[in-house]
C-alpha cells in the first residue's frame, strides 16, 4: 500500500472525514463513501486499543488512507497504536520541534528510535508473516504532527525541519483556543494565524492539512494549496442528517 506521505506527494488533494462514533460499523460505511483518508480520534473519541483495531479491520478492504490521532504524544500509545497496524499517526497538542523528534524517536526502532520489538505478536507485522515492515518502517510511516497552540506557531519552521515529521495538520480549534479566542476560529487572529503556518510549512517543503470548519471552508483550504482537508465527522453526519430528516416531515 502506498504511504499517505507518498500519496500527499503525488499533489492531488486528499479529503478526509473525522471519525469521533469510535465504532467499526459506521467506519466500514464511511469507508464505503470513498473519502480518501479517515481519521480515527484518540484524542477526544471514547476509543480504546481494541476499539480502533475494530475500526482498522473494518476498513481495511476500501482504498482509504487510515489515520489515528494518539490522545498525546505518548510513546506507548504510538506503540500500540503502530503495533495494531496504524501506518499513520497524528499527533496533537504538540508545542516544539524537541515534542516532535520525541515522537518521531517513539515511532522508530532502535538504534534511531525507542519504539519495542513485537515482530512476532504485532498486525503491523502480520503477526511475523511481513518481516520486511522492520527494514521498510521508514518508508511505511508518515507522521503528521499538530500545530494547534501559539507555542508551535512560534516554534513552527523547527518542527518542520524535524526530520521524520512528515506532514503537518493546523487544528482551528485548539489553535482558537490557545490564542485567546476559544470557540472562535474564525476570528481575524486566528486565520491570520492559519495563514502564516501555511505559509511555513510551504516553506519546510512539506504537506499541510487543516480541519475544515465547512464544505465551503474545505473548498477555500483546497484553492490556498492544502493538501488534505477533513471535511466533516461522522458525527456531523449524524447529527445534521437527524436533524434535516425530521425537519423534512410535518409535525
Ligand atoms: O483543534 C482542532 O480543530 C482539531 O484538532 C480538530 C478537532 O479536534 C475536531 O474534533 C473538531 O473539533
Amino acid at each position: 500500500m502506498t504511504a499517505f506521505k507518498d500519496r500527499l506527494a503525488a499533489g492531488k488533494p486528499l479529503f478526509g472525514l473525522w471519525q469521533a462514533l469510535a465504532n467499526n460499523y459506521t467506519a466500514e460505511i464511511c469507508a464505503r463513501a470513498g473519502f480518501d483518508w479517515l481519521m480515527f480520534d484518540g484524542e477526544h473519541a471514547p476509543n480504546t486499543a481494541q476499539t480502533l483495531l475494530a475500526q482498522l479491520q473494518a476498513t481495511a478492504p476500501f482504498p482509504i488512507d487510515a489515520i489515528a490521532r494518539v490522545p498525546l504524544a505518548d510513546p506507548v500509545a504510538i506503540k500500540q497504536y503502530l503495533d495494531i497496524g496504524f501506518t499513520t499517526l497524528l499527533i496533537p497538542m504538540l508545542d516544539s520541534a524537541q515534542q516532535a523528534r520525541d515522537a518521531v524517536a517513539a515511532s522508530r526502532y532502535p538504534p534511531v528510535g525507542i519504539r519495542g520489538v513485537a515482530s512476532a505478536t504485532a498486525r503491523a507485522t502480520g503477526f511475523g508473516a511481513d518481516p520486511a515492515y522492520l527494514r521498510e518502517l521508514d518508508s511505511r510511516l508518515t507522521l503528521i504532527v499538530q500545530i494547534e497552540s501559539r507555542a508551535a506557531l512560534e516554534d513552527i519552521d523547527a518542527i518542520a525541519a524535524v526530520d521524520g515529521v512528515d506532514a503537518l495538520f493546523i487544528g482551528p480549534a485548539d489553535l482558537s483556543a490557545s490564542l485567546g479566542h476559544l470557540g472562535n476560529p474564525g476570528h481575524p487572529e486566528v486565520q491570520a494565524a492559519i495563514t502564516h503556518a501555511r505559509e511555513r510549512i510551504a516553506a519546510a517543503g512539506k504537506p499541510a492539512g487543516i480541519f475544515g470548519l465547512s464544505p465551503e471552508d474545505a473548498q477555500r483550504r483546497v484553492e490556498e494549496g492544502f493538501a488534505f482537508i477533513s471535511i466533516g465527522t461522522d458525527i456531523g453526519l449524524l447529527t445534521k442528517g437527524a436533524a434535516t430528516l425530521l425537519a423534512s416531515v410535518a409535525r
